[in-house]
């Protein structure tokens, strides 16, 4: 009870004037409106307080405008490093031959198509070991084999659901490009009120993605009811800097360079303002382990990357 009621006025009150002055931010924000209070229950839109009606039309706009510079974006933002995160994910999901994924708020399909190249490198590899482990083969093992070789996914999949048409489009599109035939379905779904029943996956991974959802607590709770018991939550997103020299510095970047890049690239400084402020209004990494607890989830636990710039965060439905 402590607990939600000092999120809740975490939430009101944003990261506090301390970090407001390591980052050499005016204490009320450089794009927080003097007073945004409207009626009714009300949200965060980065720095903008929305009605919760609202925030879920904004952030589509912000996600149909940025969907073809999308991928451009992220790798001259985070000069590719974005990649070695969503690689540490993939090598933190460790799945095996079988494991069946939702990649919820999945965009263009980085999640997905890494976790289809691990699956494909495994069984090869594992192949290339029987192959080699075995001097004389019996037909059944050989029919085995070839089965195995033309199948190198074996029962494995995944589903890619997202709440925006035109995100999942580039992704389409990105999945041809790279050869991604089989083993993948794209949705179009919000992660509050998923379209699945009950029990039906293994892994659940949201990159990204959460920081972006009107109520955080009921995606929670959709991620545990679609995972199987034993099933495993994995989310990427931004997180707390820990070392404030790093934290300024950091800073600095996003508010200066980051809105700067999404207009030059993108065309779109809006979006790309959203997406600074929305990363300081996320929960740090205790405090969403919590949230995470708070929907069920046993045994997690979370690793801070690139001193806390982001944070993988891991539970399991037990
Ligand atoms: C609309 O919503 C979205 C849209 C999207 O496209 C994507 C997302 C979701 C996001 C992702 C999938 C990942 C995107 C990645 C980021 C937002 C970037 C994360 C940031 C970093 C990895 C960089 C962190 C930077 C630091 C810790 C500080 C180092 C920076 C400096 C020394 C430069 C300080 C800046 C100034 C003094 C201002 C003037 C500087 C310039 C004009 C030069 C520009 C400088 C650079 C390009 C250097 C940047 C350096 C790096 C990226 C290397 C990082 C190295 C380390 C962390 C050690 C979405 O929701
Ligand atoms: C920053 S992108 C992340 C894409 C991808 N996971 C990646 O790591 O590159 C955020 C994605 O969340 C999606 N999104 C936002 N709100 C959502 C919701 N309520 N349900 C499902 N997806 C949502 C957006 O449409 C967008 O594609």
């Amino acid at each position: 009870m402590a607990a939600r009621r000092s999120r809740a006025l975490w939430q009101l009150s944003g990261r506090g004037w301390s970090r407001a002055l390591l980052s050499l931010r005016p204490p009320w924000g450089w794009a927080r409106p003097m007073s945004t209070e409207k009626p009714g229950a009300h949200t965060h839109f980065g720095f903008e307080t929305v009605s919760e009606e609202e925030k879920g039309g904004k952030v589509y706009q912000v996600f149909e405008s940025v969907a073809e510079k999308y991928d451009v974006m992220n790798d001259s933002m985070s000069l590719g490093l974005h990649r070695v995160w969503k690689d540490l994910l993939l090598q933190k999901m460790h799945p095996f031959s079988g494991t069946k994924l939702l990649d919820v708020a999945g965009g263009t399909g980085d999640i997905a198509f890494r976790f289809l190249n691990y699956i494909k490198a495994q069984n090869q590899r594992q192949q290339q070991r029987e192959l080699k482990s075995h001097q004389n083969l019996s037909w059944e093992e050989i029919g085995k084999w070839y089965q195995n070789s033309r199948s190198p996914l074996g029962e494995s999949h995944v589903v890619i659901c997202d709440i925006n048409k035109e995100m999942l489009k580039v992704g389409k599109k990105k999945a041809q490009t790279l050869g991604h035939k089989r083993g993948l379905a794209w949705v179009v779904g919000d992660a509050e009120e998923l379209p699945f029943d009950d029990d039906k996956f293994d892994v659940y991974t949201i990159a990204f993605g959460i920081r972006n959802v009107t109520h955080i607590d009921r995606a929670l709770q959709e991620a545990y009811r679609v995972l199987k018991p034993g099933g495993r939550f994995l989310c990427l997103e931004f997180s707390q800097v820990s070392n404030p020299i790093i934290s300024r510095l950091y800073d600095l970047y996003s508010f200066q360079v980051i809105p700067v890049m999404g207009e030059v690239i993108a065309g779109d400084w809006k979006s790309y303002q959203y997406l600074v402020e929305s990363i300081r209004r996320f929960p740090p990494q205790e405090e969403f382990k919590e949230m995470i607890e708070d929907a069920g989830f046993q045994k997690v636990t979370y690793e801070s990357l690139t001193s806390g710039i982001v944070a993988i965060h891991s539970g399991f439905k037990l």
